[in-house]
């Protein structure tokens, strides 16, 4: 049976990055998805949003949803600080078979704990089993169609604060409309938009920065 993609990337980052080393880690990945084959990591331009976006709220529990590769826990999970955890939910198995070693290889699965399944299944889940009280950042880069009923999941659940941040992926491309109309008229968000590009490419993309306002 020949090897997935995701497979490729792993092998390829196992073979050519310094383990214990997530910036290693990242660098080789951008190298092999703008190299060889696109994947849809967020990437080296919409991962310099993201970073800005964990820097300026250094949060202690952060949730991601859509783990992939596990390209952004990484890049996420690097910039925490001690005691900080990051919450990962990927509902493909092999994407989360991979994403596992990913992020073991990179050094940080003492921050990242990976969660697998439906995001509707997982987030009802996190304060009782996974002992969340409050989530201070939320990077929401699963499947367009889930962003907006996730959202109001989150809020369903008490999982946000007031000053809680989501950072919202792909919202020019593959974009996530009925998410945008949601939020943006929503007064208990505070929202703007990041203007980007897609991942390795040059098409035009956007991040969508929402702070809860409690
Ligand atoms: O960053 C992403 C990009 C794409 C994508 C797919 C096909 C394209 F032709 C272009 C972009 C899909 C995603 C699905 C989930 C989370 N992120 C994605
Ligand atoms: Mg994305």
């Amino acid at each position: 049976m020949n090897q997935s993609k995701e497979r490729r990337i792993l092998n390829f980052v196992l073979q050519n990055a310094v383990r214990g080393d997530p910036c290693s880690v990242m660098e080789t990945i951008d190298k092999y998805c703008s190299e060889k084959e696109w994947a849809m990591n967020v990437g080296d331009v919409k991962g310099v949003i993201l970073d800005k976006t964990v820097e300026e709220i250094n949060p202690k529990v952060a949730l991601e949803l859509g783990t992939y590769c596990g390209y952004s826990a990484v890049r996420i999970a690097r910039l925490l600080k001690a005691g900080a955890r990051l919450l990962t939910v990927e509902f493909n198995p092999e994407f989360a078979a991979i994403a596992k070693q990913m992020i073991e290889f990179a050094g940080v699965q003492d921050k990242v704990k990976l969660l697998e399944g439906p995001s509707e299944v997982i987030i009802p889940q996190l304060k009782k089993k996974y002992e969340v009280d409050t989530l201070d950042f939320v990077f929401v880069d699963h499947w367009k169609d889930r962003y907006a009923p996730d959202t109001i999941l989150l809020q369903e659940c008490s999982l946000l604060r007031k000053g809680s941040v989501l950072l919202a992926d792909n919202i020019i491309f593959p974009g996530a409309p009925e998410f945008v109309k949601y939020i943006r008229n929503n007064p208990r968000f505070q929202c703007s938009t990041y203007l980007s590009h897609l991942e390795y490419m040059k098409v035009q993309d956007a991040m969508e920065k929402a702070v809860f306002l409690g």
